[in-house]
């Protein structure tokens, strides 16, 4: 679709302390990461290490205390359609159709053109929803409505995708079938994930590398890298090599 491959996301020296009232609690401290472009990275960690205040701060959406995120290099102090992120719940605006909520972020940008609404319905080909563009989102499953954001934030062309455990409240079918379907659309697009889980497996499954977190403050304190073959399909599951990374990796989160 975008014919480039992801950014690189450099994160360098990220501390984030929250106040409030007087209670303060250091988030991050000191947290480096490199994501090469195109890569699809996990950061796996305990609750409450600041995975999600780590992405909020890749995305733009807060600042840190100190340290910096780069894209190719330049400094992001906030926002931009290069980064795109995707919550555990969609957020689709209920009262716009499937291709009014794919529309969207265009539309409030003001960069709606004549090519627009074939763009967008070309995405929803693409994300298996071509012919549920007119429905609403109460009409769609929450498989439905997750692909449903998946191409709503395409349309910005990201060339980073931040995803906050984008399928943990989905049923054990939908979210495998998800997962299949994220990493056939990485396989196209090359664009670089950073993707948030609680679960081994998860990350195993999808990831080139695992980076795990510390409890809070959280830093990563282990990467491994997944040196496995793709596709990762049911069978791969059940492999001796596959059973002794998803080992190491608990291991790794239960030193977190
Ligand atoms: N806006 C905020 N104000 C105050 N404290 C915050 C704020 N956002 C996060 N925190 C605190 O920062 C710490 C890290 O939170 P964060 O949500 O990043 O963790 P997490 O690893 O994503 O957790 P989980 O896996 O449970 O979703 C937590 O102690 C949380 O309470």
């Amino acid at each position: 679709m975008n014919g480039e491959v992801g950014a690189r996301v450099e994160v360098r020296s990220i501390s984030k302390i929250f106040r409030r009232s007087r209670q303060v609690t250091q988030a991050l401290a000191s947290v480096d990461l490199c994501v090469e472009p195109g890569e699809f990275i996990c950061l796996l960690g305990p609750s409450g290490c600041g995975k999600s205040t780590l992405l909020h701060i890749v995305a733009g959406f807060i600042a840190p205390d100190a340290g910096e995120v780069r894209v190719d290099g330049i400094a992001k102090t906030g926002p931009g359609a290069d980064r795109c992120m995707l919550f555990q719940a969609p957020t689709l605006f209920p009262w716009l159709t499937t291709i009014d909520n794919v529309l969207f972020g265009l539309r409030a940008r003001g960069a709606i053109t004549s090519e627009s609404r074939r763009q967008a319905g070309e995405l929803l080909e693409l994300v298996g929803l071509g012919s549920f563009g007119g429905h609403y989102p109460h009409q769609l499953s929450g498989g439905m409505r997750h692909r449903a954001a998946l191409a709503r934030a395409l349309i910005n062309r990201p060339r980073v995708l931040l995803m906050d455990e984008p399928f943990a409240a989905l049923d054990a079918i939908t979210r495998e079938a998800m997962q299949n379907f994220l990493l056939g659309l990485w396989g196209r697009e090359r664009t670089t994930i950073i993707f948030v889980t609680h679960d081994v497996e998860e990350a195993a499954l999808l990831s080139d590398r695992v980076c795990v977190m510390s409890g809070r403050p959280g830093r990563i304190i282990a990467t491994e890298e997944i040196a496995l073959g793709r596709p990762r399909d049911e069978v791969l599951r059940d492999t001796a090599e596959f059973v002794s990374l998803r080992r190491k990796l608990r291991e790794r989160l239960a030193d977190a």
